[in-house]
């Protein structure tokens, strides 16, 4: 492959204006292939309360025109030592969820082909499943890192299966998930019962509490995570209400109490060397954002997400 084409240059091309593609790259369509793909699945139609993440890819696409290519944290350059592209958004029916989750399936498994990763942005946590099942294709039983307040292992909503609040229970009952690899980040809030948790890690997830952050030093807590995942694939699931609702208002099902963003995003960098295949980062609902606070987060984790690929340098 040529060398990768970057973003715009923001030092010749003022970043406020043009195409608004991810940290803007180039479109799947102006490479001649991609190795990493940034894509939106505009779905919302799963959730359980305030409604918006639909409007989510398109707002984190905007909020993310200040990143620049080179990662100091990380000593990385994301777009430099891969091609990375923005596939756009997919059409996904609203009106429903059973329709969705399989449209979302396919075009997973079409747009990844034999060797992109895909990097999606939602939508809600519905689409984590499907997107799940194609990974499942790929690599098997998967070690899944979820970084949400929420442990989305609930059974149904209103006797729904498929929701935003049960896509963990679902990929666990078809056997998606690594039982022995997978884990939970995040979790705090009032729960419907005391046996949510252990249901949950019966599904097959260890859990770190958000909680735990006040007391555990954040090496401690990527040590344990590092430990968990091994060295198998793993899918990285973010769900933004994670943040606390000061770092992350535009969300659905926010809860109070949660990480900081400079949390999130040093256990992200934490993953540098693991093995990941994949990640989806959900739950973005700009209508309850203000100033871009929650789309600049979800921005730097999918950027963060970027830098810590297979195959960098
Ligand atoms: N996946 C997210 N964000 N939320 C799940 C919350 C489910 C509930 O309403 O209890
Ligand atoms: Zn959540
Ligand atoms: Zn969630």
């Amino acid at each position: 492959m040529n060398d990768p084409i970057g973003p715009v240059d923001a030092t010749r091309v003022p970043r406020y204006g043009g195409d608004t593609t991810f940290a803007r790259l180039p479109r799947l369509s102006d490479v001649a292939d991609a190795d990493a793909l940034v894509w939106g699945v505009p779905f919302d139609t799963g959730v359980s309360y305030r409604p918006g993440a639909r409007f989510g890819p398109n707002h984190v696409r905007q909020s993310s025109r200040l990143l620049r290519p080179y990662n100091p944290a990380l000593d990385a350059q994301p777009f430099a030592v891969r091609q990375v592209a923005d596939a756009g958004d997919l059409g996904v029916n609203p009106f429903s969820i059973d329709e969705a989750i399989s449209t979302i399936e396919t075009a997973a498994r079409d747009l990844s082909g034999t060797r992109r990763t895909l990097v999606t942005v939602g939508g809600d946590h519905t689409i984590a499943l499907p997107l799940l099942r194609v990974q499942h294709e790929r690599h098997g039983p998967i070690a899944v890192l979820h970084f949400d307040a929420h442990l989305d292992t609930w059974d149904t909503y209103f006797g729904a299966p498929y929701t935003h609040g049960t896509p963990f229970r679902r990929a666990s009952e078809e056997g998606l998930i690594d039982f022995d690899h997978s884990m939970h980040v995040g979790i705090r809030g009032p729960l419907y019962s005391r046996l949510d948790l252990d249901e949950s890690e019966r599904m097959g997830f260890a859990a770190v509490h958000c909680r735990e952050f006040v007391r555990t030093p954040i090496d401690t807590i990527i040590d344990r995570i590092r430990t968990r995942l091994g060295d198998r694939p793993v899918y990285v699931s973010v769900d933004i209400d994670v943040l606390d609702p000061g770092f992350a208002p535009g969300t659905g099902t926010p809860e109070a109490g949660g990480l900081s963003s400079r949390e999130l995003l040093e256990i992200l960098r934490g993953l540098d060397g693991l093995n990941l295949v994949g990640a989806d980062l959900v739950e973005v609902s700009p209508a309850y954002d203000h100033a871009e606070i929650t789309g600049i987060a979800a921005a730097h984790v999918a950027y963060e997400l970027l830098s810590v690929l297979p195959g960098g340098a």
